[in-house]
């Protein structure tokens, strides 16, 4: 069994401004689904950050669930959270694959998303994971958000340099 300890160590920002960020939850697993939430509420309140709270089917729903919300809400970042435990089948690979790689397309686009969806052998392995008291997977992907939020109100109006660009 893994160990309980939780795996974000930087302080969480501080905002001069509200922040809203948007819970897209897949309760494929509803008490783990359950967990996570939690765990994501209490960073989120911790940073003072207002709160709204989406479900979706499962974890392939996430992504796009939050292209949506980019296009047609205004959300200051995202917080995806699920579980994912593997079957008989290879459709846990595309599950796992296809949610986390969609994320990170909308990431690279610019949305400030924290992952918290969990891709696990067994239902032990996620329990230790959502636990707030655990690893609280669910409060380091709110936590991530924040830090992406944060990271995009510095640079705000910045001119641009001659940076990278995507
Ligand atoms: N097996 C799991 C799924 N599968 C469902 C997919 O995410 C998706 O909803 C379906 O293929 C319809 O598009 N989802 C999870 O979140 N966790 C699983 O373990
Ligand atoms: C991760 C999944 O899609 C999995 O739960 C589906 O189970 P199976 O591979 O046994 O059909």
């Amino acid at each position: 069994m893994a160990g309980t300890e939780t795996h974000y160590t930087l302080d969480l920002p501080s905002f001069d401004k509200p922040v809203k960020l948007l819970i897209v939850v897949a309760p494929y697993y509803k008490d783990i689904a359950d967990d996570l939430v939690a765990g994501a509420r209490a960073v989120a309140a911790k940073a003072g950050a207002e709160v709204e709270l989406i479900e979706v089917p499962g974890a392939l729903e996430i992504p796009p669930a939050i292209a949506l919300a980019g296009r047609m809400a205004d959300f200051d970042g995202y917080v995806a959270l699920g579980c994912v435990i593997r079957g008989e089948t290879t459709h846990y690979d595309t599950v796992c694959n296809d949610s986390s790689r969609g994320l990170m397309m909308l990431g690279l686009g610019g949305a400030c998303i924290g992952n918290g969806i969990l891709t696990v052998e067994n239902r032990d392995q996620a329990v230790v994971r959502a636990d707030p008291a655990g690893q609280d997977k669910g409060g380091g992907a709110a936590a991530a958000a924040l830090h992406l939020i944060a990271l995009s109100r510095k640079w705000a109006g910045k001119t641009k340099g001659i940076g990278f660009r995507a």
